[in-house]
């Protein structure tokens, strides 16, 4: 496979604030890669990089083998982030417009049906919402066709039918032989979408791979979540009458399954899925009164947990303890809701 991008050490600094500190990286024709990592880390800056918009202090870049700003805008499509088209146009007029910067474009009727804005194409800008703006602006970026496209935070404020419909456009673009570098705060549409990850912090690339890849290297153990009986935890019962997750996680562990106390339960690691009838059986033997369990595999959230996470709250800090200590809201099978941290979309930087 050809190599599309090129980065080669590449460094950007903004007076003393170094937004990149040597950045290397390969992207293959109709490979579909995405740029994660927390706010701040530098990927659009990476992004500008790649594109032309900004020159690194250092290093290089190429893209199709030429310098970014030689290549010829009908190969290249961008999304940017802060992508503000004028707000008194529709959606049909803005498509009709950037398609006719182009010889060869798309036809404009066929890209809203694409990005899903068939049915408000005569809205003005102004008036859409931000997620359907959000698919103006991608509009905009697939009408010429490019032969690589980047997307920076494509899906940022788009419902989760909408989510789906530009990853299965991604797809298919990548199907045809589009090349696709995006970045996301979204962990799901990362792993679901890419075929290569790569996690960005504080200016470094500090991971590189298919996401499965990843999450094998650094995602830790699948868990089994336990949660005691909310009802008796929150009782105004005796404290020795409620259940204990430090009792729970020694007992359990006297009994050879290895568990951790949580704030509302105990974690179970070290057995695989065929197993979870041994935990089961260790607490219905105990007496253990437990509201919900949820098996939980590791997913690409652990892997920026664990490499990324300590910027904003991570590994060995009190906020990436509790994500590490609490499934997922979303992924419970029972009981009540916990808190778990998560990356953050919002928060700009400037
Ligand atoms: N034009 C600029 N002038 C000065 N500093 C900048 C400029 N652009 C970016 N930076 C700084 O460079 C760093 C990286 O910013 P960048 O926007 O690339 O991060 P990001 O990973 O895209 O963040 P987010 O997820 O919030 O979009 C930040 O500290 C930011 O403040």
């Amino acid at each position: 496979m050809t190599d599309v991008l090129v980065a080669e050490n590449v460094q950007k600094r903004y007076g003393d604030a170094e937004a990149l500190d040597g950045v290397s990286l390969t992207v293959r024709a109709g490979e579909v890669f995405a740029l994660i990592g927390p706010n701040g880390a530098g990927k659009t800056t990476l992004v500008r990089a790649l594109t032309g918009t900004t020159t690194p202090t250092e290093g290089s870049v190429s893209v199709f083998g030429e310098a970014p700003t030689a290549v010829a805008r009908e190969r290249i499509g961008v999304l940017p982030q802060d992508f503000s088209p004028p707000g008194r146009l529709t959606g049909r007029e803005l498509i009709e417009y950037y398609a006719g910067l182009y010889d060869d474009a798309i036809d404009p009727e066929e890209v809203l049906s694409t990005v899903g804005l068939a049915g408000d194409a005569d809205t003005w800008y102004e008036k859409l919402s931000g997620g359907q703006q959000r698919r103006v602006c991608l509009g905009a970026a697939l009408v010429n066709d490019p032969e690589l496209l980047f997307l920076d935070e494509p899906t940022t404020g788009i419902d989760p039918a909408g989510r789906r419909t530009v990853a299965e456009r991604v797809r298919a673009l990548a199907a045809r032989g589009t090349t696709v570098f995006l970045t996301t705060h979204d962990m799901a549409e990362a792993q679901r979408l890419a075929d290569r990850v790569g996690l960005l912090s504080a200016g470094e690339l500090v991971a590189v791979g298919p996401p499965e890849e990843l999450v094998r290297e650094h995602g830790g153990d699948a868990r089994l979540y336990v949660e005691l009986d909310a009802e008796q935890l929150e009782s105004g019962e005796a404290a020795a009458s409620k259940p204990d997750p430090e009792a729970v996680a020694s007992d359990l562990a006297a009994d050879g399954v290895a568990a951790t106390p949580t704030d509302r339960g105990v974690e179970i690691t070290g057995i695989d899925p065929t197993e979870i009838g041994r935990a089961v059986e260790a607490m219905e033997a105990r007496g253990v009164p437990y509201s919900s369990l949820t098996w939980r595999e590791p997913g690409l959230e652990d892997v920026y947990m664990e490499l990324a996470g300590d910027e904003e709250g991570g590994a060995g800090s009190e906020l990436g303890a509790r994500a590490r200590a609490a499934p997922p809201e979303g992924e419970r099978t029972d009981g009540p809701r916990t808190t778990s941290a998560r990356s953050s979309d919002g928060g700009e930087t400037r």
